[in-house]
């Protein structure tokens, strides 16, 4: 396979050459959207930068998105992949964050596009481009008021998606961009679209430490048995899994592999499912009975923090192949 270097993004189709990634903005500038030659697709808000959707080239949608999720900017989305920056649920024990509502900012400001690029694994291949990444970023001119006091630090996200042919990889960099430290937390909210619930396994959890939410005020933490985790009821834990991020966690339906994550410095994965009460009691959450179509596998860096020295960078991200 050869390798080549990215294209600039202003080169346009030539008559003759293969076809490229299509790249739409819509009318109304609120989202962008990415089609590959063969078929395959995202939609990204840019409100949060929430992707909202992903589909094979036969237009199967790989993400679960609530039928009363909000797409106006008016809450976060229920659905899709909302990013989590700079707190994972709330902190009122960590003082910097401790004003910022649940998950952050990142899910409820408004991103700049700053563009795409294509490339293509092989020039002889005849098919055009192997994959499309579109960079979003975010800084605190982009952030409201109320948020920008309630966290008034100096900090730049690029947060890039690539679309390639059954797989999507999304990474996000943080930077310091001010002289004092600070520390986060984020993670890629993913809801996984299943058909049955009740047909699903997911592997790479086994013999893991985790800590269940669900006994809050003070989450307890357990050791997962060494087999699939299986969802048979209300689910909110999150995983450092013993393989470390280079060991896929799989997500499985009637034991055959849906989606594979492969993490880089992501180094816990929370899983979460509301299950009816908890469907019931999310005003968003529609139809009340999509718990069983959903998985939220979420790969992030949320136990503890992360610190940045002024001008320092850091960067996770994750891939997943869906088959
Ligand atoms: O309702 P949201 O703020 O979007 O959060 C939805 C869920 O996100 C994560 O998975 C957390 O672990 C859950 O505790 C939370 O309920």
């Amino acid at each position: 396979m050869v390798d080549r270097p990215k294209k600039p993004s202003a080169l346009s189709a030539t008559p003759g050459l293969t076809p490229q990634a299509q790249v739409t903005i819509s009318h109304s500038n609120d989202r962008v959207s990415a089609v590959l030659p063969t078929g395959e697709s995202i939609e990204v808000l840019l409100f949060g930068a929430t992707m909202i959707s992903w589909k094979d080239a036969a237009g199967n949608e790989k993400l679960w998105v609530s039928e009363k999720a909000k797409t106006d900017g008016s809450k976060a989305v229920r659905g899709g992949v909302p990013l989590v920056f700079p707190v994972f649920g709330t902190a009122p024990d960590h003082a910097a964050t401790s004003k910022l509502p649940q998950h952050g900012f990142a899910r409820t400001s408004r991103w700049e596009f700053l563009g795409k690029s294509t490339s293509e694994s092989s020039s002889t291949s005849g098919s055009g481009d192997d994959s499309v990444k579109l960079d979003f970023g975010l800084s605190p001119s982009n952030l409201s008021e109320e948020s920008r006091k309630a966290w008034p630090f100096q900090f730049g996200l690029i947060y890039s998606v690539t679309l390639g042919r059954g797989n999507l990889n999304t990474t996000i960099v943080v930077r310091n961009e001010g002289e004092e430290a600070w520390e986060f937390q984020t993670l890629m909210h993913t809801y996984f679209r299943v058909t049955d619930i009740s047909k699903v396994s997911i592997a790479g959890l086994e013999s893991s430490q985790y800590l269940d939410k669900l006994t809050a005020p003070i989450p307890s933490t357990a050791t997962s048995p060494s087999s699939p985790l299986s969802i048979t009821g209300q689910t909110d834990r999150i995983y450092s899994p013993a393989g470390g991020p280079e060991a896929p966690v799989t997500i499985k339906e009637g034991g055959k592999d849906n989606f594979s994550i492969v993490r880089d410095n992501l180094n816990e994965v929370v899983v979460w499912n509301p299950w009816e009460a908890g469907a019931k009691a999310t005003a968003d959450f529609w139809p009340q009975d999509g718990y069983k179509e959903m998985i939220c596998v979420e790969a992030g860096a949320v136990k503890g923090w992360v610190k940045l020295d002024g001008g320092e960078s850091w960067e996770g991200g994750q891939i997943i192949t869906s088959s």
